[in-house]
């Protein structure tokens, strides 16, 4: 394949990932190129968040390689992807604009305010309050905005619609799908559907914990 100048591409290869003493992922390998989406699914306990939180860099991988090209190549995968997981990350005693400003420190490379992207997320009203006053599905809304202060090209999504109520995740579905139109990448591992169009698929079975099927993929899984 021919990359262009701008174009990035994650290029996964036998990846594992051991956590309680046992390998809970296995040989997974595929490529995904900017503006593409990939949706991870598969039965509970099969590895879909560990797989995410091996890319973000969350757990160490013990074997393959990750690399994204195209956009910051010294730094890693997970230094340039949001990680968006099951645990909120915010701090209860700051208010909500205090959040995001934290997080836009950390990350570097601001693109909204924080003011603008709780717009985004619908709860602009909250931005002055403590976050330990809101809702699951606020903490949610708050956690989402979070992907909106700062770029990374990369967005790790696990369970993204979970505590959701359908306008938050119709919000969700444009906002995703605006950063595929920059040039970004997703990965979503999930049980419902995000309203992707046309995303590359992996299933991961239990019977075919080593060898997971890539549908749609650029390459073919290199299962082993
Ligand atoms: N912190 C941990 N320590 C040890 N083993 C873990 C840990 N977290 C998860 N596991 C194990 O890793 C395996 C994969 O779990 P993981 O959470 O990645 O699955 P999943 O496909 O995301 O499941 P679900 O659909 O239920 O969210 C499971 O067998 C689980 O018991």
């Amino acid at each position: 394949m021919t990359l262009q100048e701008d174009t990035k591409l994650l290029s996964v290869h036998n990846l594992g990932c051991i956590r309680g003493g046992r390998p809970v992922i296995e040989n997974i390998s595929f490529d995904l190129p900017g503006g593409k989406a990939l949706v991870v699914t598969g039965p509970n306990g099969i590895g879909k968040s560990s797989l995410l939180r091996t890319l973000a860099g969350l757990i160490k991988a013990h074997a393959g390689s990750m690399t994204l090209e195209g956009a910051e190549d010294d730094l890693s995968v997970g230094q340039q992807a949001h990680y968006f997981g099951h645990a909120d990350a915010i701090k209860p005693a700051l208010s909500c604009r205090e959040n995001l400003k934290f997080w836009q420190t950390y990350y570097g490379h601001p693109t909204r305010s924080p003011y603008q992207a709780m717009i985004e997320v619908g709860i602009e009203d909250l931005i002055d309050l403590p976050a330990a006053y809101l809702s699951a599905g606020q903490r949610r809304r708050l956690s989402l905005a979070r992907l909106l202060v700062s770029y990374r090209p990369l967005w790790l999504l696990d369970e993204p619609t979970s505590a959701l109520d359908k306008a938050s995740e119709h919000k969700l579905e444009v906002l995703m799908a605006e950063h595929l139109i920059e040039g970004g990448l997703i990965i979503a591992a999930t049980h419902a559907p995000l309203g992707l169009v046309d995303p590359l698929r992996l299933h991961l079975d239990r019977n075919l914990a080593s060898e997971p099927a890539l549908d749609d993929a650029l390459s073919e899984p290199t299962a082993h």
